[in-house]
């Protein structure tokens, strides 16, 4: 049985519906037509504080990316791979390269055509037989979306498009700044020319300069240097070195470091603490946390090491409620928690939204932000469905204008900006806010 229409902003709370499993996925087409959802999508949000860059930007966009010339696609078992290339690639391919160009002006249909090729670049499907599937199936077809994606945005000339629409979208979303997260690959020209690393922490801040100029209300980015966690010790060792080169050149764009990729499967913090430990203090972190749904093992224990070594944030801390001392202690250090609800709900940590440990996290009065973390993939808005969802699925009936108001100033508390800047976007955004109202009480009375 499905709620109509018009009950989808009561359907989380009304008991006939107590029996059905509240997944994102049965919400997403309803959602843009609630009242409370519209507010929210006008709502000056601060800040996203957990994004990966590769996967801001919505999969609509993505796909129009494909129209450039040029790029060639290989249609193999283990996902869609994509290359720009003025003759065919030299990479192999199980398959043969195709130009896609043509292979898009032969087909009969094109909006199908472009339809299935979607499908490569978000984890959204109404099909839930997958959501049946466990964590690290829905995990593998993530890691599938991630690639493909990684190979349409590594040519240079569409990374420099996908981050400024990217913005372009999270400003539309009203939200004035942003802390992206990012493993820094290398960027590539028609030519054949491979850039080096610090090219894309360049072409980030150039990017940003340039969408600040022409939104001056617009605060800005910081980036967060990532490395993928299975990774070995020599790696993150020479990625770690790469993060303290980009913070003495940009050390207003440079925010800190983070491990990323499927916790449950990949290194501990423990396995790198050598030379995370040796950075001791001269790079902050942001790390990743208990993004599990396991008790007891290496993913939740991460927290502790998470902890020790002294992380400014940390990312999902969805285990952190099963360890009570924990909590005690990010609460005492006033550490954040950078809470993504959609993404916990897409990468099957729960089957129901209304299990996240958010609720508790709330009544407990836990330093919480509310991120998106891969929007992209989702088919979210950039922060405005997980603003939603948690609003009207997980936080008290009783909650008002006032929680929503208070996640937003954390958001803006917690961000790695200084004291200044914090103080001067707080400003702009109060007067906001109460246009924001103004608004509201105009539209929907
Ligand atoms: O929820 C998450 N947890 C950990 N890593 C993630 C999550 N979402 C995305 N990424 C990681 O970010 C990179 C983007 O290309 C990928 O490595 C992906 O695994």
């Amino acid at each position: 049985m499905r709620y109509k229409r018009q009950e989808v902003d009561d359907s989380f709370q009304n008991p006939e519906y107590f029996n059905f499993s509240r997944h994102y996925f049965d919400y997403h087409d309803d959602i843009p037509r609630s009242k409370v959802y519209q507010i929210i999508r006008m709502m000056p949000k601060g800040a996203a504080l957990h994004v990966h860059s590769s996967l801001m930007l919505s999969a609509d966009r993505l796909l129009k990316l494909t129209y450039e010339e040029h790029l060639y696609a290989c249609f193999a078992s283990d996902g869609l791979k994509l290359r720009f290339s003025q003759a065919v690639p030299p990479r192999p391919c199980p398959s043969k390269w195709k130009l896609l160009s043509k292979l898009r002006n032969h087909t009969k249909n094109v909006d199908a055509f472009d339809e299935k090729l979607k499908r490569h670049f978000t984890l959204f499907s109404k099909n839930k037989k997958h959501l049946k599937k466990d964590i690290n199936h829905t995990w593998a077809r993530f890691n599938k979306i991630c690639r493909t994606i990684s190979d349409l945005i590594t040519y240079r000339p569409v990374r420099e498009k996908v981050f400024y629409e990217g913005l372009k979208e999270f400003y539309k979303d009203n939200i004035m700044y942003i802390e992206i997260r990012s493993g820094l690959p290398n960027l590539y020209e028609l030519n054949g020319t491979v850039h080096d690393l610090m090219f894309m922490p360049r072409l980030y801040d150039r990017v940003t300069k340039k969408f600040k100029q022409e939104h001056p209300d617009f605060v800005g980015v910081k980036l967060i240097v990532t490395k993928r966690r299975y990774n070995n010790i020599t790696d993150i060792q020479k990625v770690l070195e790469v993060a303290r080169g980009i913070k003495r050149e940009l050390p207003d764009f440079f925010a800190g470091f983070d491990l990323v990729g499927q916790e449950d499967l990949g290194k501990t913090l423990l396995d790198f603490l050598p030379v995370l430990k040796s950075a001791d203090g001269d790079l902050n972190y942001y790390f990743h946390g208990g993004e599990t749904n396991w008790f007891g093992t290496s993913t939740d224990e991460n927290l502790f090491d998470a902890i020790l070594l002294g992380t400014k944030r940390i990312g999902h801390g969805y285990a952190l409620l099963k360890h009570p001392k924990l909590m005690a202690v990010v609460r005492a250090k006033n550490i954040a928690i950078e809470v993504n609800v959609i993404s916990n709900n897409v990468l099957s940590l729960i089957t129901d939204v209304r299990n996240h440990p958010l609720a508790a996290y709330l009544a407990y009065g836990m330093p919480v932000v509310l991120s998106s973390d891969d929007p992209g993939a989702w088919g979210a808005d950039p922060l405005s469905h997980d603003f939603y969802i948690a609003f009207v699925g997980i936080a008290s009936k009783r909650a008002d204008l006032r929680l929503l108001k208070q996640l937003i100033i954390n958001s803006i508390n917690y961000s790695a900006l200084d004291y200044d800047s914090k103080t001067k976007m707080y400003s702009t955004w109060t007067e906001m806010w109460d246009i924001f109202i103004q608004k509201v009480i105009q539209d929907f009375r």
